[in-house]
């Protein structure tokens, strides 16, 4: 785990004594756009969309770059944009594409580690050396670093390619949507590593409260609709899911969020499985990889590396949640 300082590695945990023990995630702080749909912060660039011209680095891992799977495949772009995944395993070198861990390799330079295609596409780069990564072939330099705004680009960047219309940011409920968002992320997606990366047990108490709030808020609004703003899939749907999908495997034990697992909430868990049953989904869920890479990459947490072999949660199980279709 680390960071590259004026173009150079430096192995680094995150830093909490600056912060009273808090954890601060660092804003991603690449974010230019490829399409032209939606208003843009104004100096990011746009890059024009084609087809086979943009790669994506993810890790199965993790519930950020998850999202930007999930939608890949929702808007049947896997022959649009390539992808390459690290492998789950996150050390001393940061992200690597060590095959026999299980990444991919990098299939477009065969680099080693992650932190060399930052540096690529800018030698002096600062800042920590994220997944996921939206990467231009033809201009050899990063598109974007962030998830939220991944999925946006996805979401219609590339609608002249595919044949897909599914709109999962629709104008109508893009003020519902954002709303949602703001809560889920501070509370839920951060929250659990606002937990779990605490290291003062006021800063992990608070983290842990606004969590719980969260989680009983969004069952009681799963009792009466099928998705997050009523009846119709939405990008915010996705951004919980991948946290969901985590939860009782690794953030309940390993982040230490132990309230409740998501399988005692009933709304939530079936709410959870109703997602993960849409047809490509499965196949975007690696949780052996997500195992490994919390419980074996956190040293600071789990000194020992060891990867607990249960829970076993039958994620194919059948809902109840067609009742609201
Ligand atoms: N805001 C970013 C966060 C991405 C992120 O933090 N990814 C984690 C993996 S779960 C990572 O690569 N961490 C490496 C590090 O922080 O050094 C996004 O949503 O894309």
């Amino acid at each position: 785990m680390g960071l590259l300082v004026d173009g150079k590695w430096q192995d680094k945990w995150y830093d909490t004594d600056s912060t009273d023990g808090e954890f601060v995630r660092e804003d991603s702080r690449i974010r230019n756009w490829i399409g032209t749909e939606y208003t843009i912060p104004h100096n990011a660039i746009r890059f024009p969309a084609r087809k086979d011209r943009y790669h994506l680095y993810v890790s199965y891992a993790c519930p950020w770059a998850h999202r930007t799977l999930i939608v890949r495949m929702q808007k049947q772009l896997e022959k649009i944009v390539s992808i390459s995944a690290v492998s789950p395993i996150m050390l001393e070198h940061g992200w690597t594409f060590n095959k026999s861990e299980g990444s991919t390799g990098d299939s477009l330079y065969g680099y080693e580690y992650l932190h060399q295609l930052y540096n690529r596409h800018d030698d002096e780069y600062t800042g920590r050396v994220t997944v996921p990564v939206l990467w231009d072939k033809q201009t050899e330099q990063i598109v974007n670093n962030e998830s939220a705004d991944i999925i946006r680009i996805f979401n219609c960047g590339f609608d002249e390619f595919t044949n897909s219309r599914v709109d999962l940011y629709p104008e109508v409920l893009r003020e519902t949507i954002d709303e949602i968002n703001e809560r889920i992320y501070t509370t839920v997606n951060n929250g659990v590593y606002r937990a779990g990366f605490a290291t003062t047990q006021r800063a992990y108490e608070c983290a842990f409260v606004k969590l719980f709030d969260t989680l009983d808020w969004l069952e009681e609004s799963l009792s009466t609709q099928r998705f997050l703003t009523g009846n119709r899939l939405t990008e915010a749907d996705w951004r919980l899911f991948t946290t969901l999908i985590r939860f009782d495997t690794v953030y309940y034990s390993h982040f230490k969020t132990n309230r409740r697992r998501i399988e005692d909430y009933p709304h939530l868990s079936n709410y959870l499985r109703d997602l993960y049953q849409i047809d490509f989904v499965a196949s975007t869920t690696n949780l052996l990889h997500i195992k490994q890479h919390y419980y074996f990459s956190h040293k600071t947490i789990n000194p020992t590396q060891i990867i607990p072999l249960g829970p076993d949660i039958d994620y194919d199980k059948p809902h109840n949640r067609e009742k609201f279709a």
